[in-house]
């Protein structure tokens, strides 16, 4: 059996009369690494604060660690990492003075302390600028900093907000890897992106919008379970022809990408999607061909499902 290192039944968050997160429900396993993808503004960052026990929900029942939350967040703080999408370091601290600040703010002797921050040097590649000034490093050594310190009290579970958004493909990739190992050691990571590259590499997803829980479930059963058929068109004009495609009932998206548009179907066509798109579109120079659905299918098919319904 699986333990759920998160469970969430309703949990909801009002802002006035805005409705940031509504009625969710999570299981997120232990040592798992766990997506929350969604647009911006669709309630990651205040679901991510209210599971933190930062923010309190207007609704809802949050269990972090078998911990109810916020009841008893003072002692949860203990156990969970945050990374915050600006990274929150001290500019004006070195690497090392970043670390053991946090350090003493957990109650680390200094010689804990110590031994942690050289291991954290050791494993995040920070040794060679051990004394630099956080405002004087790079996006990807800010980044592999701002794990270091987030984990610097060895939490059982980590929270990352858009840890990637300020790196390169390579640093993203690297501190990915970082995660893994993280997730190897029993560790559950909860981290949200607009990446869809990194949706794949997670264990599971969640898809947020507009504060709504629109699925959730590993990256397979996700594909598996769209309705919607995807094909690719291609042939001369695809700006023009893409306006003509959205024109049709049948089509939810089209997105053009390199020479060729990818195209989101209605579910519930009846006979051969390629024929039917051929014969509503009546042009003898294009090609149409039935394509594999990828994360962004799903992405796209579960986030404007409400925009089509209003
Ligand atoms: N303290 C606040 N007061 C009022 N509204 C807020 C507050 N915090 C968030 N919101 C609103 O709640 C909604 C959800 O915001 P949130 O930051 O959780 O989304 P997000 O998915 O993390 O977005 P992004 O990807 O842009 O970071 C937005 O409409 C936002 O403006």
């Amino acid at each position: 059996m699986t333990d759920t290192a998160i469970r969430t039944r309703g949990l909801t968050r009002h802002f006035g009369e805005l409705v940031a997160v509504n009625n969710i429900d999570l299981n997120v396993p232990q040592g798992a690494i766990y997506g929350f993808l969604g647009p911006n503004g669709s309630g990651k960052t205040t679901a991510i604060r209210m599971l933190c026990g930062l923010l309190t929900p207007t609704s809802g029942e949050v269990e972090v660690l078998g911990m109810k939350v916020p009841e008893q967040s003072d002692a949860l703080r203990q156990r969970i990492g945050y990374m915050t999408q600006n990274f929150s370091l001290y500019d004006d601290l070195s690497v090392t003075e970043n670390m053991a600040f946090m350090a003493r703010i957990f109650g680390m002797s200094r010689s804990d302390g110590n031994e942690r921050i050289k291991q954290l040097l050791d494993r995040y590649n920070l040794n060679s600028m051990r004394d630099r000034r956080a405002s004087a490093m790079s996006g990807g050594q800010r980044q592999r900093l701002a794990l270091a310190v987030a984990t610097l009290h060895s939490p059982d579970l980590l929270f990352l907000d858009e840890p990637t958004s300020a790196v390169d493909p390579e640093n993203r990739r690297d501190f990915w890897e970082k995660l893994f190992d993280l997730a190897d050691e029993g560790k559950t990571v909860l981290v949200s992106t607009h990446y869809m590259d990194e949706a794949e590499r997670c264990h599971q997803l969640a898809v947020l919008e507009t504060g709504e829980l629109r699925t959730a479930g590993t990256p397979n059963e996700l594909l598996a379970a769209l309705e919607q058929r995807v094909v690719e068109v291609s042939g001369p004009g695809l700006r023009q022809l893409k306006d003509q495609l959205l024109q049709l009932p049948e089509v939810i998206s089209a997105a053009q990408q390199g020479m060729q548009l990818r195209v989101l179907l209605q579910p519930d066509l009846t006979g051969s999607p390629t024929e039917r798109l051929a014969s509503a579109i009546a042009r003898d120079d294009i090609s149409i061909a039935v394509a594999r659905p990828s994360l962004e299918d799903v992405f796209v098919a579960s986030t404007t499902q409400q925009e089509q319904a209003a």
